[in-house]
C-alpha cells in the first residue's frame, strides 16, 4: 500500500514535472530574441547572441519532446534528473548572455528588459519546480547572482538594481518553501482522495464477508460477458450454486460459525474457478454464481461437479467445530446464437439448482438450451 503510494507520488512529481515545464523554454527564447533585438545584437551577429540562442532552441525542443514515464520508479527518476540538466542549461545559457550583456551595455533598453526577464525566470523556477525545492533554488539563484555580481564588480552605476535584486533574494526563498510546503500538502489531499475513491469503488463490488463480487457486479459481468461472447462467439457457462441445509449450520452452531463456512465455500470456489477469466459471486445469503467464458458445456460441468466434490470432501474448522458442507449446483450453457437475455439464463441456472435441490441434494444439475 505504502509502495503504491510512493509510485503514485513519484509519478505525479514527474508528470508535474514536465507540465509545469512546458511554457517556460519559449519566453527564455522570446526574452534572449527581445533582449538581442534591444542590444543591436542581429546587426552585429554577435555570436554570444547566436549561441545563447542555438543552445535555448534546442533545450526547448528537447524538454517538450521528453514526455514523463508511465512504468518503473528508475525510468521516472532517470527522467527528472534529465529534466533538471535541460533546466539547468537554459537557466546557465540565459545567466550569462544577460550578464554578458549588461557587462557590455550597462544601462540601456536591454538591461531593463533582460532584468524584468531575470527576475521572472527565478520567481518561475522557485515556484513553478518547488517540488523539488533544493534543484529549484539552486537554479533560480543562478538566474539571479551571476548578473548581481557583475553588477557590483563592473557597473557601479546600477548598484541600486543590484540592492534590488539582493533584497528579492531572501524573498524568493522563503516562498518558494512555502510554495514546497503547499505542493506537498496539496499531493498528499489527492492521493488520500483518489485512494478512499479506489476503496469505496472497490467495497461498491463486493461482498463484505467473502471479498467475492456481490450481486450487483455480477449482473454487470454478466451483461458484459453476454456482450464478449456475442462478439467472439464463445460460450458462456453460468453456474448457480446453493449451500445445502445452511439454516442448520446456523442453529446448530451460531452465525459466526456459518459466516465462516461461507468463507470456507468461497475459498473453495476460488481454487477451482482459479482462471482469470472466471467470474465468482456471492448472489445471495448462500447462494454463489460462477461466470465461465469461452468454455464448452462440458468443461463447465465438470468444473461444476469438481467443486462438489471437493466441497463435500472438505471440512470448515470454526470455533473448535468441523463443519462438513455440501451444495446443489445448477449449470446452464449460453451459445452465442441462442437468443435468450441474461436475466433468462440466470432463471433457467435456478431451476437447475433447485432440480439438483428437489432429486436429494449435493449433487450438479444441467439444463440445455
Ligand atoms: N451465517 C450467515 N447466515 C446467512 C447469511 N445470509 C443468509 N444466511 C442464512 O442462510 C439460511 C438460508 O436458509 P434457507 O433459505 O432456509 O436454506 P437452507 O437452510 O440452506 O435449505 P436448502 O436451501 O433447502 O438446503 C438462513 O438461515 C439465513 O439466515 C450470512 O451472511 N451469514
Amino acid at each position: 500500500m505504502q509502495n503504491k503510494k510512493t509510485n503514485l507520488a513519484s509519478q505525479n512529481l514527474c508528470n508535474d514535472l514536465y507540465s509545469r515545464s512546458k511554457i517556460g523554454p519559449l519566453f527564455y527564447v522570446l526574452s534572449t530574441l527581445i533582449t538581442g533585438f534591444l542590444a543591436d545584437y542581429y546587426a552585429s551577429l554577435s555570436m554570444p547572441f547566436i549561441a545563447a540562442m542555438f543552445v535555448l532552441v534546442i533545450t526547448a525542443i528537447a524538454r517538450l519532446m521528453a514526455r514523463p514515464p508511465q512504468n518503473t520508479k528508475d525510468s521516472r527518476d532517470a527522467f527528472i534528473k534529465k529534466h533538471w540538466l535541460l533546466v539547468f542549461c537554459c537557466v546557465v545559457t540565459w545567466s550569462i548572455f544577460f550578464s554578458w550583456t549588461v557587462y557590455e551595455l550597462g544601462l540601456s533598453s536591454a538591461f531593463i528588459f533582460g532584468l524584468v526577464s531575470t527576475i521572472n525566470f527565478s520567481t518561475a523556477i522557485a515556484h513553478q519546480f518547488s517540488p523539488h525545492l533544493k534543484r529549484a533554488l539552486f537554479c533560480s539563484l543562478l538566474c539571479l547572482l551571476p548578473t548581481l555580481v557583475v553588477i557590483i564588480l563592473f557597473q557601479p552605476s546600477l548598484h541600486v538594481a543590484a540592492l534590488a535584486l539582493a533584497l528579492y533574494i531572501p524573498y524568493l526563498l522563503l516562498t518558494a518553501k512555502n510554495s514546497h510546503k503547499e505542493y506537498f500538502e496539496h499531493l498528499n489531499n489527492k492521493l488520500q482522495l483518489e485512494a478512499a475513491l479506489l476503496e469505496v469503488e472497490l467495497l461498491s463490488i463486493t461482498d463484505g464477508l467473502t471479498g467475492l463480487y456481490n450481486r450487483r457486479e455480477f449482473n454487470n459481468q454478466l451483461g458484459r460477458a453476454f456482450a464478449t461472447s456475442n462478439r467472439t462467439k464463445q460460450a458462456v457457462s453460468l453456474i448457480l450454486c446453493d449451500i445445502d441445509d445452511f439454516k442448520k449450520i446456523n442453529d446448530s452452531y451460531s452465525h459466526t460459525a456459518g459466516d465462516d463456512c461461507l468463507i470456507h465455500v468461497a475459498k473453495v470456489l476460488k481454487n477451482v474457478f482459479s482462471r482469470e477469466t472466471d467470474i465468482i459471486a456471492r448472489v445471495g445469503g448462500e447462494e454463489f454464481a460462477i461466470i465461465v467464458l469461452s468454455d464448452s458445456e462440458n468443461s463447465a460441468m465438470k468444473s461444476a461437479e469438481n467443486f462438489q466434490q471437493l466441497l463435500s470432501a472438505s471440512v470448515c474448522s470454526t470455533q473448535g467445530h468441523e463443519i462438513s458442507l455440501t451444495a446443489s449446483i445448477g449449470v446452464v450453457c449460453y451459445q452465442a446464437q441462442t437468443s435468450i437475455k441474461p436475466h433468462q439464463l440466470y432463471d433457467l441456472a435456478d431451476s437447475a439448482m433447485y432440480r439438483a435441490k428437489n432429486k436429494g441434494k449435493n449433487r450438479v444439475e444441467y439444463t440445455t438450451l
